[in-house]
């Protein structure tokens, strides 16, 4: 758990030996201390230095550990040991130094950084604060303003940035371990107070109050309703204003608020799922760590509408030679244009060079024969989808991969019309593509397992957060997002407004309410579908349309509006109305008072005040019964999966952990039971019957959100 060794006869160079990211477990801090007390005691070292195993310093406290009680050393008196003693210690930091790591560094009196390594305190963004002294040394080194940002943050630095802030000393290109060890030998004997960062004061900016008033302010926006990086503030203010001694405590007090909060059991459950979700598994057997990915060196997109452009640029960006296909000249130049204009800004940006040269615009399907997979991004039309695939079927070489972008249509019925179903995958990017971190990689029944493993690993070259997920109507993010809409529009006939549902949701924490969110992306889509599916259309009495279709509750009010020409902020007017067309400021609009009150009055319904409980229940409890169902019919593997589709595509609150850990924390017995409620109240509302899943883990006495995988025996899965 930490190697040592003496190295050229004096410096003693402790290794911390804990794969894969050398995190500061139990072990690795008993290891540490034993290690620090034997190089302090041995008169032959005069210098100590402290680095990581494979080129990473150290990835801060084993996260895993946090679930059970504190076992071994704990880190502060052991990080204040180190900072207090004679002998010089110097940091060399390969790869990462985050969380407890960067505070290992922080109290060693030198820093070497490796010119890639990236150092931070994420702690916040665990929900949780850099308790190992964090909050308290880096004011005192860089001042009040840099450490709030990077405490409240939890943003990684470059090693470039922290020399600048003179977190580190020097920045070398060389082995860093090597490197340190020389400075340590210049070291010795030269005199250490000034190097112990808790000795210091901290450099106080006059306005403090003001600063800090300004910051909380910021905070309260950016992240609404979370506690931890209050938190951080108010430690940050301690530093300020208290000597380190006290400083310290006052941390520890905050931690002990945060630590076991639900929103820090939330937030890292969120970190480990979001790495489960990559390790997509087959019922075959085949999963992420035995299928190999194809290589993609070249791709095509066929339609440059909105996805298309931001597809094409998530390719270009990771290195993909792209071509881009349009029917007519005047949209391919269009898309061009703003596809050219997109990868520019974004280098900007970033810093670097457009990779324009990646980029072939075409009319002609034919220039596609040797690329090694294509992404369909047409329209969201079956019909014409199949003609693409059947043309692609014809036009590309045999081993070419087809994709289809599709937001919830048949991608086995796709691949039926082509010569090669087991090449054949949807991509359901969410838009805008380029900017959106989710990828739905939809398998096919037939689909092989080197498609799969190949869209998995082209998402994450992309910088996707992929999951694997089986082909259903809306797949998983859309199927879910129904019954939520639905319950939203429900809660308007009942009595409730727009901005009441909004107000409710974006108080629990998401950045945008359900109103606000379709206003944005555009009503029409769901018209269209609706439409499409047959529950509206001509048929339909407008003045009078009936409020069941399918033999189910159905609520009309959405294509009223449509009906209207109203679809939303690029026509100036939606659920609310805004100051032009393309406006974002939203306003509550009287008009859809009037539409609502009308309504109400022709059905003869009589509005009663709606609470924000219930609009959280109705809403959030028919989501997660509805990703029930999903992992019941094998759709999703597990509902960390489901939890990482809606963080990272429909703005699920990170610190509420996703619908299905929101539940779990909820207690299952309670959603349960408010869904037999909601259902009693509601017949003729399917979805708000509890799924026989829900009822089963309720009977089982409930077991945490990570086991419930061994509850679902699905008769086949999808996946
Ligand atoms: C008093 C206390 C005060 C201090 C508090 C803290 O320090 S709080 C901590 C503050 N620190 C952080 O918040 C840093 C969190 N970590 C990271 O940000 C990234 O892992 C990384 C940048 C270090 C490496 O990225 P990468 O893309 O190269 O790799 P990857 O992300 O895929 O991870 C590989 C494997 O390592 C696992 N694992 C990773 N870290 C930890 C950990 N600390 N612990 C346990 N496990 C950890 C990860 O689950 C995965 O396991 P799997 O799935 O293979 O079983």
């Amino acid at each position: 758990m930490a190697r040592y060794e003496l190295v050229k006869r004096s410096v003693a160079l402790i290794t911390l030996t804990n794969p894969p990211v050398n995190a500061l477990s139990s072990a690795v801090r008993h290891a540490m201390a034993k290690s620090m007390e034997q190089a302090l005691n041995d008169p032959k070292v005069t210098a100590v230095v402290i680095c990581g195993e494979n080129g990473r310093f150290c990835g801060g406290a084993d996260i895993r550990e946090f679930a059970g009680p504190l076992r071994g050393p704990p880190l502060v008196p052991l990080l204040d040991a180190i900072e207090a003693g004679e002998k010089p210690v110097v940091a060399a930091i390969e790869g990462v130094a985050l969380g407890g790591g960067f505070e290992l560094a922080l109290v060693c009196h030198y820093c070497i950084a490796h010119f890639k390594a990236r150092l931070g305190l994420p702690e916040v963004t665990l929900g949780i604060l850099p308790a190992a002294g964090g909050t308290q040394r880096l004011p005192r080194l860089i001042g009040i303003p840099a450490a709030l940002e990077l405490i409240t943050t939890g943003r990684h630095i470059s090693a470039q940035e922290a020399l600048k802030l003179g977190i580190v000393d020097q920045v070398t290109e060389q082995n860093a371990c090597e490197v340190a060890v020389e400075f340590a030998l210049r070291a010795v004997a030269k005199p250490l107070s000034s190097r112990r960062v808790s000795m210091l004061t901290t450099p106080c900016p006059p306005d403090l109050d003001a600063l800090l008033e300004v910051v909380t302010m910021e905070v309260k926006k950016k992240a609404r309703g979370v506690m931890a990086p209050l938190a951080c503030i108010q430690a940050v203010r301690a530093a300020a204003t208290m000597p380190y001694s006290k400083g310290i405590k006052r941390e520890s007090e905050l931690m002990a608020t945060l630590f076991n909060s639900g929103q820090a059991r939330a937030l890292q459950y969120c970190f480990f799922a979001q790495r489960t979700a990559g390790k997509w598994t087959l019922p075959s057997g085949a999963q992420w760590n035995n299928s190999k990915p194809r290589e993609i060196r070249s791709a095509a997109i066929i339609g440059l509408g909105t996805m298309g452009r931001g597809i094409v640029v998530s390719l270009a960006r990771a290195g993909i030679s792209v071509i881009a296909v349009e029917s007519e000249k005047k949209l391919l130049e269009t898309g061009k244009q703003m596809v050219i204009g997109m990868l520019e800004r974004d280098a900007k940006r970033r810093g670097v060079s457009a990779s324009l040269n990646l980029l072939k615009f075409t009319l002609s399907l034919q220039d596609l024969k040797d690329v090694d997979l294509v992404i369909e991004a047409v329209f969201e039309d079956m019909a014409l989808k199949k003609r693409v695939f059947q043309e692609l079927s014809k036009v590309c070489r045999p081993a070419t991969l087809l994709c289809t972008n599709t937001s919830g249509l048949d991608v086995d019925a796709l691949a039926g019309v082509t010569d090669r179903p087991h090449l054949v995958v949807g991509m359901h990017f969410f838009s805008p593509a380029h900017v959106m971190k989710l990828l739905e990689v939809v398998c096919g029944p037939r689909s092989s397992s080197e498609t799969i493993a190949t869209a998995m690993s082209l998402g994450k070259r992309m910088g996707k957060v992929s999951v694997a997920v089986g082909n259903c109507p809306g797949f998983v993010g859309n199927r879910m997002l129904k019954p939520y809409l639905d319950q939203a529009t429900f809660l308007l006939e009942e009595g409730a407004t727009p901005e009441q549902i909004d107000k409710a949701l974006e108080d629990f924490g998401f950045a945008m309410g359900v109103f606000r969110m379709s206003d944005l992306a555009g009503l029409d889509v769901g018209w269209r579908i609706r439409k499409e599916s047959g529950l509206t259309g001509p048929d339909v009495d407008p003045k009078n349309p009936p409020r069941r279709r399918h033999g189910r509750r159905y609520c009309p009010i959405p294509d009223m509006v449509c009906e209207q020409g109203r679809f939303g902020q690029k026509t100036g007017r939606g659920w609310y109305m805004y100051d032009k067309p393309g406006g974002t400021n939203a306003k509550p609009d009287p008009l859809i008072q009037n539409l609502l009150e009308m309504y109400r009055s022709r059905y003869a319904i009589q509005p009663r005040n709606i609470s924000d409980k219930e609009i959280i229940e109705r809403c959030l409890f028919a989501l997660a019964n509805e990703g029930f169902r999903i992992l019941e019919d094998g759709i999703a593997a597990r509902p960390e999966d489901i939890d990482v589709i809606y963080l990272f595509g429909y703005g699920f609150p990170r610190h509420r952990g996703g619908p299905m850990f929101y539940a779990s924390m909820v207690g299952l017995e309670r959603v349960l039971e408010r869904l037999e409620h909601y259902h009693q109240a509601h017949p003729d509302v399917p979805h708000l019957e509890p799924s026989p899943l829900l009822k089963k883990l309720v009977a089982c006495g409930s077991p945490s959100v990570q086991t419930w995988r061994e509850h679902i025996k699905t008769m086949h899965s999808h996946l």
